[in-house]
């Protein structure tokens, strides 16, 4: 098992310092679905992540009720309603990165979003399913056509996929089960761990001060908005999963408990200190 440190990423994080001539295409195109009614803090702080982040852009598909408060909160960010099925198909078209799930429901709505989404995914688009769409996953039991798909469980969501109970999701049965979904997993818990079809990775200890509601979010949209930039998805997403149990550690240092919102406003600067040293 690789251990994740410092050294490990600071090559595959993106550095724009000798880059020329770039426009934000060339950072990447994010669409993120989720947050139906009351469940829209998901979905914003995934979005404030991803554009903290640094993906090029960044549109979120969620109930319309939530459209004034994402404008609010990440003016960056373009708004879809999570009823328009159309629109979103034509999104996913043409995004990089597409991450789903955040506060999406387990709904009729909900459902019919995640079958749209899947069937409108190309093979060289990375797709990241997180929180209700990895109960979907589970349900729907869908068959992904593309091949960089990224499943974010914690080990609740993991064992509706699996059936493993948490004491039994060892790395043995989880990296068979990243195999046999063609899958890379991100197993979220006090340390998290990270399972592709070939070989495995430890992250460092977070804190329990990053314990609270809509950390795993703030994750997804890290891991999104990362993916948008790297030169494989693989490296974005080993690079997220360390900086988001970084900055939470270190703020940990003097704050009893870390918001999410806390640690995507610090991205912008840790990644470029990480990325540079
Ligand atoms: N501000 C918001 O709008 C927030 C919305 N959220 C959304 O709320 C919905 C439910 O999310 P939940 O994460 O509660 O998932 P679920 O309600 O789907 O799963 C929780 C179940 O999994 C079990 N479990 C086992 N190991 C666990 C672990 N390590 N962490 C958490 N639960 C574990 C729990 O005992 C519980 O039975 C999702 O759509 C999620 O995205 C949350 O992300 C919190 C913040
Ligand atoms: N005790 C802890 N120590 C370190 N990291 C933690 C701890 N508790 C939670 N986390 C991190 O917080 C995130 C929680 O994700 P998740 O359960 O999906 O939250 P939510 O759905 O509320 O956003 C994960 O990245 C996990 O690693
Ligand atoms: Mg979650």
């Amino acid at each position: 098992m690789r251990i994740v440190d410092e050294e490990l990423i600071k090559g595959w994080l993106p550095n724009r310092e000798d880059d020329h001539d770039t426009t934000k295409r060339d950072y990447g195109q994010i669409l993120l679905i989720g947050g139906s009614a009351g469940m829209g803090g998901s979905i914003i702080m995934a979005a404030e992540a991803a554009v903290q982040s640094g993906a090029g852009l960044t549109t979120v598909a969620t109930d319309a009720t939530h459209h004034v408060a994402l404008h609010t909160r990440v003016p960056e960010a373009m708004a879809l309603p999570l009823n328009d099925l159309m629109g979103i198909s034509d999104q996913v078209k043409k995004s990089t990165v597409v991450a789903m799930g955040p506060g999406l429901g387990l709904h009729e709505r909900a459902v019919n979003v995640f079958r749209i989404v899947v069937a409108s995914i190309r093979e060289d688009q990375t797709l990241i399913l997180d929180a209700d769409a990895l109960t979907l996953l589970a349900r729907e039991k869908s068959k992904l056509r593309t091949q960089k798909v990224i499943l974010t469980p914690h080990a609740g969501e993991w064992q509706r996929i699996t059936g493993l109970k948490p004491e039994d999701q060892t790395d043995e049965q989880n990296r068979e089960w990243a195999e046999q979904l063609h899958a890379t997993v991100v197993l979220k818990g006090d340390q998290t761990r990270i399972y592709t079809e070939q070989e495995s990775f430890l992250n460092i200890k977070g804190s329990p001060a990053m314990a609270t509601g809509g950390m795993g979010d703030c994750l997804t949209g890290i891991i999104g908005g990362l993916c948008a930039q790297t030169r494989s998805e693989l490296e974005g997403l080993v690079s997220a999963v360390y900086i988001h149990s970084f900055i939470g550690r270190e703020l940990a240092k003097h704050q009893h408990m870390v918001r999410p919102i806390q640690i995507a406003e610090l991205l912008p600067t840790y990644i470029k200190s990480i990325s540079t040293n």
